[in-house]
């Protein structure tokens, strides 16, 4: 496939990191709010935004149930009716962070991003493939498995710009989405996040720029600002790296939006210098699915 085909035309992102989130969930949906309208008037050709993982609940495995909804499209919950109405008011296509959602069938929560188009319509959404579970002596132990059920598939969005990868935070550090959805003919993966202070200054940076370079394409991870009054102390230092693994955008630790414009000819032109996608050797590694 033409790289011109992967993405169709230039398109400015913006990632909101947003404060890590108050226990009131509406107030933090109204944050969420006033920070796409200042994206939206700071940027006016802003065309594609992204919240953090957990935006509007506190990211604890006891408080995921309580802050729980149900994802059903005839019958939208608070924070889906929210965000349905934030994407079509400003014309965007939203990544809308992650909630927690309820499987009402098998009283399951999982940690789920929600996808709107410009319409305001719910075209996707990505349950948590990989749960962040881990013990790090002296660092950090956190175990989402507690109370949440890992999602069973890979997520790629079609738009009119063009094809793109959805994971959420421990999810990019298993390649394999990403690869799937590049061969899919992505442009980007885009990963809504919250590392901690143990991992993120370790592997942050690492992985996203892997994701990256492994597949060509443009790699987004959106996270929280830190808080220190909070029990998670999220990273910080959402980012931009683009097929090349340059950064070519990256926040501080506080609240903050930052910009890029993704541009197909990056794309197309590393593409063409490095030709990785022709040279793969499926003859040599068979047991690597080609599709
Ligand atoms: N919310 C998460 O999945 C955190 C992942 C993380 O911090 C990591 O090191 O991986």
């Amino acid at each position: 496939m033409s790289a011109s085909k992967i993405l169709s035309q230039k398109i400015k992102i913006a990632l909101i990191q947003l404060s890590g989130s108050s226990p009131d969930k509406m107030a933090n949906l109204q944050r969420a709010a006033t920070f796409v309208e200042r994206a939206l008037k700071e940027q006016p050709d802003t065309k594609l935004v992204v919240l953090p993982e957990c935006f509007n609940s506190p990211y604890s495995t006891d408080q995921f149930r309580k802050y729980s909804e149900v994802i059903n499209p005839n019958e939208p919950s608070t924070s889906v009716r929210f965000l349905s109405n934030l994407a079509n008011r400003f014309r965007i296509i939203l990544v809308g962070g992650t909630i927690p959602e309820l499987d009402p069938k098998t009283n399951k929560i999982y940690n789920t991003s929600i996808i709107f188009n410009e319409d305001g319509e719910l075209i996707d959404k990505h349950r948590k493939v990989h749960l962040f579970d881990v013990d790090i002596p002296n660092g950090i132990s956190f175990h989402e498995s507690e109370t949440l059920s890992p999602g069973e598939k890979p997520t790629t969005i079609d738009t009119s710009y063009g094809k793109f990868g959805v994971g959420i935070c421990y999810d990019m550090r298993f390649p394999e989405l990403a690869m799937l959805s590049a061969r899919k003919g992505a442009f980007a993966m885009i990963y809504p996040s919250a590392f901690n202070t143990v991992t993120g200054p370790l592997h942050w940076h690492l992985l996203a720029r892997s994701r990256a370079v492994d597949n060509q394409v443009y790699v987004m991870l959106c996270s929280p600002a830190r808080n220190l009054q909070s029990s998670y102390h999220a990273y910080g230092h959402s980012i931009v790296v683009d097929p090349r693994g340059k950064i070519v955008a990256e926040a501080g630790e506080g609240e903050e939006i930052i910009y890029a414009e993704l541009d197909p000819e990056v794309i197309e032109s590393f593409r063409l210098a490095v030709p990785l996608t022709k040279q793969r050797r499926f003859d040599v590694y068979p047991d690597v699915n080609a599709h």
